[in-house]
């Protein structure tokens, strides 16, 4: 049977790439609102209890808002912004990591963030394997495209063509730090210094590690094979045993749902970089939000995702 979908939000970043890859599927009916009234509560409230399911692609504070507009215990909700990731009662919409069948079942699924995707995706499996330590002080490298910031910093980006490098979060405490802490089960926050280049898409996420001062820890070989073990049977992450001389992130990236993980080795074994390459709007977004939406309403994870 048809299931109706509302995407609040529809008109950003993240809503337009999902609604992209619904366009043509039988299985969901988009509930449409014109531009006139995407922004009116009333006609808002009226969609998000319709719908069977509802994706918030909004900021923040508008998603917490949404979820309280629903009035009925049957909607089901994707909520893509970062306002539920570790909130009580909300399943992580990782379903590689916290389980297929857990997602499958859950009411309130709330995606990860796109950074969170790469360091989660590389280092969760291994603490759960006992072969890196949860209390050791994690580091997070990445590189985003700019569309990573939403309509705000694409405009910025392409209104401003001179940007060569945006290192960001210097503060600290950005806010994909608490779910990097708790989907892996870390005792520290990581250190996490993010970075925006002038490409529209695509995302390097890397963990740098110093093997030989670790306390229990694999070799890289033995970290890339617990990872391959634990992805295995995976169309969407995928583990890559080279050592390649260069990894490149292309200005003219197609949308891609796939996650490549990496653990490249010093030959002697003491030191490792973990990197983690994928779409902040494919897995690390919108393809997230549809296998999230396959795996609720029963389908096979992947359909309508870009492979
Ligand atoms: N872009 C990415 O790569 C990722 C984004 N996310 C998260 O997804 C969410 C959406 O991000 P993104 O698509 O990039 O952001 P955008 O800014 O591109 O889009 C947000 C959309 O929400 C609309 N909006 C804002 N407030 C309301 C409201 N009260 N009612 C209805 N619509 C509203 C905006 O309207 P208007 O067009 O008028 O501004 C805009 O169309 C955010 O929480 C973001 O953090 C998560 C992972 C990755
Ligand atoms: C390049 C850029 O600005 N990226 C965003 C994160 C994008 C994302 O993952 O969205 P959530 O914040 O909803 O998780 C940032 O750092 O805030």
């Amino acid at each position: 049977m048809t299931k109706t979908v509302f995407i609040d939000g529809a008109a950003g970043t993240t809503g337009l790439e999902i609604a992209d890859r619904l366009t043509g599927r039988a299985e969901f009916e988009l509930i449409l609102l014109d531009d006139a009234r995407r922004k009116d509560d009333a006609a808002r409230a009226q969609a998000l209890n319709a719908a069977d399911f509802v994706i918030l692609c909004l900021p923040d504070d508008a998603a917490k808002a949404a979820v309280g507009m629903i009035r009925n215990d049957t909607t089901r909700v994707i909520d893509a912004s970062s306002a539920h990731r570790v909130a009580p009662g909300w399943t992580y919409g990782f379903p590689e990591v916290v389980g297929r069948d857990t997602v499958a079942a859950a009411r309130f699924v709330s995606n990860p963030g796109c950074y969170p995707t790469g360091f989660i995706a590389l280092v969760a499996p291994l603490v759960k394997a006992g072969l890196l330590p949860a209390d050791w002080p994690y580091v997070c490298h990445a590189v985003s495209g700019y569309s990573g910031g939403g309509k705000a910093l694409i405009g910025r980006f392409e209104e401003d063509g001179d940007i060569a490098f945006r290192a960001y979060g210097l503060a600290l405490g950005h806010k994909h730090v608490p779910e990097m802490t708790a989907h892996v089960g870390l005792t520290h926050a990581p250190i996490f210094a993010p970075a925006v280049v002038p490409a529209h898409r695509g995302m390097l996420v890397e963990v740098p590690l110093h093997l030989s001062m670790m306390p229990k820890t694999g070799d890289p070989a033995a970290l890339r094979a617990a990872l391959a073990e634990f992805y295995a049977g995976s169309e969407i992450v995928t583990v890559v045993d080279d050592q390649p001389d260069e990894l490149l992130l292309r200005a003219s990236m197609a949308p891609v749902d796939t996650l490549t993980l990496r653990v490249l080795g010093a030959a002697d074994g003491s030191q490792a970089r973990m990197v983690a390459m994928l779409d902040n709007l494919g897995k690390g977004a919108s393809g997230a939000a549809v296998q999230n939406l396959n795996l609720m309403a029963g389908l096979s994870e992947t359909a309508g995702l870009r492979l």
